[in-house]
């Protein structure tokens, strides 16, 4: 099985939200517009660093010659100019000004700009605002995401936060619906996917479709604007949103970002209930999310959290493991249906959910339960002796040497992992086989491998963070969130039991519809236990309320870029020696051209002979 085996790291139900107010330009006093914020219930606001006042700066004439790459302002500014004090709004708090042109035709424009920029951030580093609101980039920004990437090694701890609106009203070119995420996309890029850039997303009056909504969860997402603008009145006067924007806002509460409210600096666009109408509403939303399920309950604090897989054969389990796995009574009702259907069809006869399936199919049965962790095997001796009795026969043995008295009618096992069968369950099932009998039945009769491209920003970075190759070429068990599946996930393995088939199809092709960034690949599994009895952590088959396993990942080395309407290949191996079973893969996305499919570059084969992750035989 494959969960949540560590204690939980961050628990809460919906987390409290924060909602801040953001004004516009003409600012007085920034203590006052505080306290004013404070009293109409926000938690904090965002203001411009400066005041228009000093967009004069702009177009000072300090540049000698446009030739010259070393500017007598570059110096300058390397000597380190104050600002004025009359200057600031914030003399404590920020966001960039949005006249700035980095990527102005005019030179001295755009060199002053840089000094500006770089001003401004470094006295929100010196105040130790650790986040600064930066511009959406406008159609030409290269040199834009040169000044910001710099600034990262130059400006320590400050975060900055792109502005991006989910839909540009007025753009002429290409799609309206995808230019923005395409122009984030650029730019982060440029900037090297630095982890201190991240977005905050500006809701729009009109949404794109859900499956580009959808792009945006797997992106570093810190703050929601809400222009008081999008609002609609309803009939008392009070601000409320559509229904898709509720949905939409509701989807991005379980992210935990920060929402604002952006108010013109001429007060609300609201009849009734002044500014502070705003935040009552989002709070409203928040107050009235669906119950979580109890998946979702249990998921809570582990999203996007890596944990290793389990190696339960290899590894002896910790006796806190198995209570973990004792918290999921849905795995256990449907293996006990499973066993007790079994039962009813064979012509004869472990543990308590045979025990009950068996007096409940009123059958007599004798019962082996097996099992090779010496500190779990005193459990079972403690059960036996509390509970089961005779009605029990408890083996300490590895189930792959164990010398059986005598065959068995139905062999159940639990040794499924998250992406079926890496805990090593065919392994262990061939060893079990020579104790069952020829026309016995294997409870779990098949599981099934899927896989999926997935996109997640979050994931990489979490990679990424250990800065070494095996962490790259490792699986791991996590609960998604902040990700998003660029195509539904198709089956590339089957193992069927007691004859071992094995059907494989190693190598899938998936349609990727809308263009994304490509970090890894999500794996689950369906296991047909009996019969049309079946355990499923596939998205679209999930067995209801169950608990037990989190879906796997396979992260990429190298992020690749997928165009809209890639056809991305992707191989899988399970592979094997004498003492250890590992999996191989590697991506290869193409563009249909003419007749042909052109390759753009396919991934390394990761995980090479097993070099970095592989299962303990
Ligand atoms: C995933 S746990 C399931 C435990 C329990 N059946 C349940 O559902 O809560 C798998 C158990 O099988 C045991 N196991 C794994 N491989 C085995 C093998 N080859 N022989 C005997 N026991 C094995 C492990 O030690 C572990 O206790």
């Amino acid at each position: 099985m494959e969960t949540s085996t560590t204690s939980n790291p961050n628990v809460s139900n919906y987390p409290r939200i924060m909602i801040g107010l953001s004004r516009g330009q003409e600012e007085p006093d920034a203590s006052l517009v505080a306290a004013e914020a404070r009293e109409l219930g926000y938690d904090f606001i965002i203001l411009p660093i400066t005041f228009p006042n000093y967009r004069r700066f702009l177009f000072e004439q300090l540049v000698d010659s446009v030739d010259i790459k070393e500017t007598k302002l570059m110096e300058e500014w390397r000597k380190g100019q104050p600002f004025c004090r009359e200057d600031l709004v914030v003399k404590n708090a920020g966001q960039i000004s949005n006249w700035i042109n980095l990527d102005s035709s005019d030179h001295n424009i755009r060199i002053n700009s840089e000094v500006i920029l770089r001003q401004q951030l470094t006295w929100i580093g010196h105040i130790g605002i650790t986040a600064a609101l930066i511009p959406f980039p406008s159609d030409s920004f290269i040199n834009y995401a040169r000044c910001i990437n710099s600034i990262f090694g130059t400006v320590p701890y400050i975060n900055m936060w792109i502005k991006i609106p989910l839909v540009l009203e007025d753009e002429t070119l290409g799609s309206k619906e995808t230019i923005t995420w395409e122009r984030w996309n650029k730019f982060r890029t440029l900037c090297d996917n630095h982890v201190r850039l991240s977005i905050v997303l500006e809701v729009t009056q009109n949404l794109p479709e859900d499956n580009i909504l959808d792009r945006w969860f797997a992106e570093p997402i810190k703050a929601i604007f809400l222009p008081t603008t999008i609002f609609l009145s309803n009939a008392k006067g009070f601000p409320v949103l559509s229904k898709r924007h509720q949905t939409f806002v509701r989807k991005l509460i379980k992210y935990k970002p920060h929402f604002v409210i952006e108010c013109a600096a001429d007060g609300p666009n609201h009849a009734s209930g002044g500014l502070s109408a705003y935040q009552e509403y989002v709070h409203h939303l928040h107050r009235t999310m669906p119950e979580l399920t109890p998946v979702e309950q249990f998921a809570l604090g582990y999203h996007d959290f890596l944990q290793s897989p389990l190696q339960p054969l290899m590894d002896n389990l910790e006796s806190s493991t198995y209570e973990v796995f004792e918290k999921d009574s849905t795995k256990y009702v449907l293996y006990e249906k499973a066993i007790h259907h079994a039962l009813l069809d064979h012509n004869t006869g472990s543990e308590e959910m045979i025990l009950e399936a068996a007096e409940k199919a009123q059958k007599r049965v004798r019962v082996y339960a097996i099992e090779k962790n010496p500190s779990a095997f005193v459990t079972l001796q403690n059960k036996k002796t509390e509970i089961w009795g005779d009605k029990v026969t408890i083996v300490f043995s590895d189930m792959r040497l164990w010398k059986a008295p005598e065959k068995a009618d139905i062999l159940v096992s639990e040794l499924l992992g998250s992406f079926g069968d890496n805990e090593l369950s065919p392994e262990c099932l061939d060893g079990a086989q020579k104790f069952l009998k020829a026309d016995g039945i294997s409870i779990p009769a098949s599981y099934t491998a899927f896989i999926s491209p997935i996109s997640s920003s979050k994931l990489h970075n979490e990679v990424a963070a250990y800065k070494d190759l095996a962490h790259f070429e490792t699986p791991y068990v996590v609960m998604f969130q902040s990700a998003c599946e660029l195509a539904k996930p198709c089956q590339i393995w089957s193992f069927e039991h007691p004859n071992r088939n094995i059907a494989v199809d190693e190598d899938v092709t998936f349609n990727v519809r809308e263009s994304g960034i490509l970090h890894g690949i999500a794996g689950y599994f369906e296991s047909i236990l009996y019969k049309d009895i079946m355990l499923s952590i596939h998205p679209d088959t999930h067995s209801i309320d169950m608990l037990s396993w989190f879906p796997i990942f396979f992260p990429l080395k190298i992020p690749i870029y997928l165009p809209s309407n890639t056809k991305l290949d992707i191989n899988f191996w399970r592979l094997t020696n004498s003492h250890k079973v590992w999996y191989e893969w590697c991506v290869d996305p193409s563009l249909p051209l003419g007749y042909e499919t052109v390759s753009f570059g396919p991934s390394a084969i990761h995980n090479s002979l097993g070099r970095s992750s592989w299962i303990g035989l």
